[in-house]
């Protein structure tokens, strides 16, 4: 049983945790039509590129630093009820300028949310700010030079990470983006190996140097890699759930996560967009579980690895490494 363990979670996109319900509340707040996008209490996709189609639906109708703050709030309040102790937030500034709002109001929404939550459960959270791959290098270039520009006004920020469509560009149009962002003191991870193979994760290593990577777990179809991998000490954000659904791999069975660990690669758990893939982190541990067969130790090391990997200072690291 892992319900009652201490939790830890390093990847997961804000809007993409929106439980529908709250999404349905949201419409009708801006009288937005949804049936094409949330059936029976459902988010209706059946690709990747239908999921960013959906996820974009639904971020839209989040439309003020209130209604971010309430997300969030929902979100880390839902971990918190699950034992979670820290949960970092993917963040992207982009889909607050869709619907109008700036980068800081859309942040300041959110911390005002992780706030909440952290007064009334005591867990701990920081943002990472995306910048998505298939609105171009240019865009995620201005992301990242505008998080370094305005970095001193959002304390909770900690991170820089590329998502979106991984089969569009090549990781090195995106390089200058991650070494603006590494030196204003940002932690790194890049999704890399979700919906590419290993040359995805060989390019993220070679050209960004991140501490983590999203994903990753198609890196196992090179062993040299998957050593590298465990050498280096890089952390894998492995999202099981998400995987599936997305039919990365066609079952749990053939999924990578006890081959990465019998390598000595560093893998954490995660939920990615939980319903959207009709999963939780509490869902993540207890699969590891029961249908990856990991020992309590095991999984107690994942948490571990998520607070060792996470972007925090370090009094804040070692206060919740006691906890796990
Ligand atoms: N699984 C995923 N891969 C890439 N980009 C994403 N954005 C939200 N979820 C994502
Ligand atoms: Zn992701």
């Amino acid at each position: 049983m892992t319900k009652s363990l201490p939790k830890a979670e390093l990847h997961c996109h804000i809007e993409g945790a929106a439980p529908p319900s709250l999404a349905l509340e949201q419409a009708r707040k801006y009288n937005v039509e949804t049936g094409h996008f949330i059936r029976d209490g459902i988010y209706v996709w059946d690709d990747f590129t239908s999921f960013i189609a959906a996820y974009d639906l639904v971020a839209d109708l989040f439309r003020t630093p209130e209604d971010y703050a309430h997300l969030a709030e929902t979100y880390l309040l839902e971990l918190a009820a699950e034992n979670t102790i820290y949960s970092e937030l993917f963040v992207s500034p982009d889909h607050g300028e869709a619907v109008g709002l700036s980068a800081d109001a859309y942040l300041d929404g959110i911390a005002a949310g992780m706030i909440a939550a952290k007064e009334k459960t005591g867990i701990e959270s920081r943002m990472v700010i995306i910048g998505e791959r298939h609105l171009g290098p240019e865009n995620v270039l201005r992301r990242a030079t505008e998080t370094a520009k305005h970095l001193h006004r959002h304390p909770l920020v900690t991170g820089f990470n590329m998502a979106g469509e991984e089969r569009m560009n090549r990781v090195a149009d995106y390089a200058r983006a991650f070494d603006i962002a590494r030196d204003a003191g940002l932690g790194l991870t890049i999704h890399a190996g979700e919906l590419v193979g290993p040359q995805s994760v060989i390019d993220a290593l070679d050209l960004v140097r991140p501490s983590r990577i999203g994903h990753g777990v198609r890196a196992i179809e090179d062993a040299d890699l998957v050593k590298r991998l465990a050498d280096l000490g890089t952390v894998l954000e492995v999202c099981p759930g998400s995987n599936i659904a997305l039919k990365v791999f066609p079952d749990y069975a053939s999924h990578p996560l006890c081959r990465f660990i019998e390598a000595g690669v560093r893998v954490t758990l995660n939920s990615d967009d939980p319903p959207f893939f009709h999963t939780t982190l509490a869902m993540e541990y207890e699969r590891a579980e029961t249908v990856f067969g990991l020992s309590h130790d095991q999984i107690v090391a994942t948490t571990r690895t998520a607070i060792e990997a996470a972007f925090i200072d370090s009094d804040t690291r070692t206060r919740l490494l006691a906890l796990v």
